[in-house]
């Protein structure tokens, strides 16, 4: 039996966290492949070594002395290797680093060296191969994963190590410079590992005991969820619930591989165990919430706009012509919503506009600014009758006014908009009155 652990950012912000992942890893023989990332927050006012890295090469493509920050960023190596008496020492990396910084080697480059000298570490301490990501990891000429080439080099690798560390994070792009994937991709690089190694289990280790009904930074304690499909992980994940990046589902979900989250600071909880299909009931009626803030809604509206054939493809196009990604889109008869991030939107709104008015030819282009979209996701609302009412009536009493609603046709989530402003409130609504109130 073969388990892949990935370790997050938190789980190894320190010598004292690093202790107890190695404890992690060597009470069980069969955890052989571990992704690292780079060392988190050691406290909630701490930086991330991801991002010393980001501030320090934008130092050094200014042309700015960056000797300061990046022996900061050394220092937090030292700190580790000191407090767990390791021989190892990365003064040769550094160097090469500061070369490559000076060289202009690439922010992907500069971001990655978190998790590569975290890697080096982390083999160190255990005694397991390193294998550098960008030996086994490629993207293609678009900056996608290469996922055929990569699993059949990473499975080759790998099938020649029988224990090894894979920093998470990176691999190579097809100009031969590294590239990372977008924030959090260590969840990526693990999911692609267990694949690569047809692992029985991907162990995601993190710092909370498992995915939560809703977001801790909202809701005090919420409730764990033992058991969830891919699927409304993947919906959860979309929308926010960042204990899991949205990618990270589809490498194993191919293969069948589960994938358990659990906590480093409290190895016994049993955590979330996320699987394909399962006939277990959730504990509630809900299986989770998560949201996301920052929406900008641009409704388009047209007398007759249902009749007339194409209209759809047209305003849709003045969006794709401007190179902004659509969330979601509810319709009436004579009008049409399109929900966008607004950070994307707000530099290119006049030309949006302006795209709209030459395509669709419309009676009014109305926006509305700063909402916020909350998912409710759960399996068990398909055979539920009144999950929607019960969502409703709660916002009602909770003073909240709805801006917009959204049922998939799977009937997996219910998709709400509200302003910014109300976006806390309206997930504890929800929260207490599903699991609270448990109706
Ligand atoms: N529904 C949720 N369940 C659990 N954690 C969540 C949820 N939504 C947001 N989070 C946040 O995700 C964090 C864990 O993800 P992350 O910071 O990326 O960890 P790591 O560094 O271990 O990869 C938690 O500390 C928590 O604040
Ligand atoms: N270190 C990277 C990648 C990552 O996945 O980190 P974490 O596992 O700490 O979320 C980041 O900060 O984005």
């Amino acid at each position: 039996m073969v388990k892949v652990v990935k370790f997050g950012g938190s789980s190894l912000a320190s010598a004292e966290q690093f202790a107890k992942v190695g404890d992690i890893i060597r009470a069980d023989e069969s955890r052989k492949y571990v992704v690292p990332s780079a060392p988190g927050k050691r406290n909630s006012r701490d930086t991330k070594v991801t991002d010393m890295l980001y501030a320090c090469y934008a130092k050094a493509e200014a042309g700015e002395e960056f000797r300061v920050p990046l022996m900061k960023i050394k220092e937090r190596y030292d700190s580790i290797i000191n407090g767990l008496g390791l021989k190892v020492t990365l003064d040769e990396e550094f160097k090469t680093i500061s070369k490559n910084f000076k060289e202009k080697a690439g922010v992907d480059y500069a971001a990655s060296r978190g998790e590569y000298l975290n890697g080096i570490l982390m083999a160190d301490y255990l005694g397991y191969e390193f294998i550098d990501s960008a030996t086994v990891i490629f993207f293609d000429e678009e900056g996608n994963l290469d996922a055929d080439k990569t699993d059949k080099v990473l499975a080759k690798k790998l099938s020649e190590c029988e224990k090894a560390v894979i920093p998470g994070f990176y691999g190579i792009g097809a100009d031969g410079r590294v590239k990372t994937f977008s924030r959090g991709g260590s969840d990526i690089t693990g999911s692609i590992v267990a694949k690569a190694c047809h692992a029985s289990l991907y162990e995601n280790w993190t710092d909370v005991s498992g995915c939560l009904v809703a977001d801790p930074r909202i809701i005090d304690n919420p409730q764990p969820i033992h058991v969830i499909t891919y699927r409304e992980l993947r919906e959860l994940s979309y929308m926010g619930a960042s204990v899991l990046h949205e990618d990270a589902v589809f490498p194993v979900r191919k293969a069948g591989i589960p994938i358990n989250i659990r906590n480093t600071n409290d190895p016994e909880a049993e955590g979330t165990l996320i699987v394909e299909s399962t006939c277990q009931k959730p504990e509630y009626t809900i299986t989770g919430i998560a949201g996301k803030k920052g929406f900008v809604a641009v409704s388009i509206d047209k007398d007759m706009m249902n009749s007339e054939v194409g209209f759809c493809r047209k305003a849709l196009q003045a969006f794709e012509e401007n190179g902004i990604s659509i969330e979601h889109m509810p319709s009436g008869i004579d009008t049409m919503t399109v929900f966008v991030h607004q950070e994307e939107f707000e530099g290119k709104e006049q030309q949006v506009i302006s795209s709209i008015r030459r395509l669709t030819h419309p009676d009014v282009i109305d926006l509305e600014a700063d909402l916020g979209l909350i998912a409710v996701v759960g399996r068990g609302m398909k055979s539920t009758r009144g999950t929607a009412g019960r969502i409703f009536s709660a916002l009602a009493h909770a003073n909240i006014n709805v801006k917009m609603i959204d049922q998939g046709s799977s009937e997996l989530n219910i998709i709400i908009g509200v302003s910014n402003d109300d976006f806390e409130a309206a997930i504890k609504a929800i929260y207490d009155i599903f699991v609270e109130t448990r109706l």
